[in-house]
């Protein structure tokens, strides 16, 4: 007999940026105290509320959690990805002009990073970008 798949199992959409400067370097933060993975270093994002679209969400996040206004958003990979506490969609998208300064507004680190990252330790769901890139130079 198969179990109906609980709803947390359901992929929850998360608009990720990959932010290059003009050196080529991406930006990392640092995941804030009180969230799952408190401390990990990822790409910015979050999750995609009710009729958003992952470049709106993106939008918002970026200025929620880092402070800046960012310019066009290229769609590049997604990624499914399972932990024990939940199932995300990561939709990574590549963003290379803002506007503002960086404040880390929930108390996050930021690092500027090349391959290979010199942070640690990496959310796992970050892994794979990091391998993408060092495949694309
Ligand atoms: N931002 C971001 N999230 C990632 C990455 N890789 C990855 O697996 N995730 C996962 O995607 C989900 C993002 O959720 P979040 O908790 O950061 O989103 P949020 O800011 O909307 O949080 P909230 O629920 O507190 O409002 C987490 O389960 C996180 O583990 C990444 O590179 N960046």
């Amino acid at each position: 007999m198969s179990l109906p798949e609980p709803t947390d199992r359901v992929p929850v959409d998360v608009a990720v940026g990959l932010l290059f400067d003009a050196d080529g370097r991406f930006l990392l933060c640092s995941r804030p105290q009180g969230k799952v993975y408190a401390g990990y270093w990822e790409f910015p994002g979050g999750k995609l509320e009710a009729g958003e679209t992952v470049e709106q969400a993106l939008r918002r996040e970026l200025i929620e959690e880092i402070g800046v206004t960012i310019g066009p958003v290229e769609a590049w990979r997604v990624h499914l990805m399972d932990y024990p506490h939940a199932r995300v969609r990561l939709h990574f998208c590549k963003v290379r002009t803002w506007t503002g300064d960086f404040e880390m507004r929930e108390g996050q680190q930021m690092a500027w990073s090349r391959l290979p990252v010199q942070v640690a330790p990496v959310l796992p769901g970050t892994l794979p970008v990091l391998e993408w890139l060092a495949e694309e130079v």
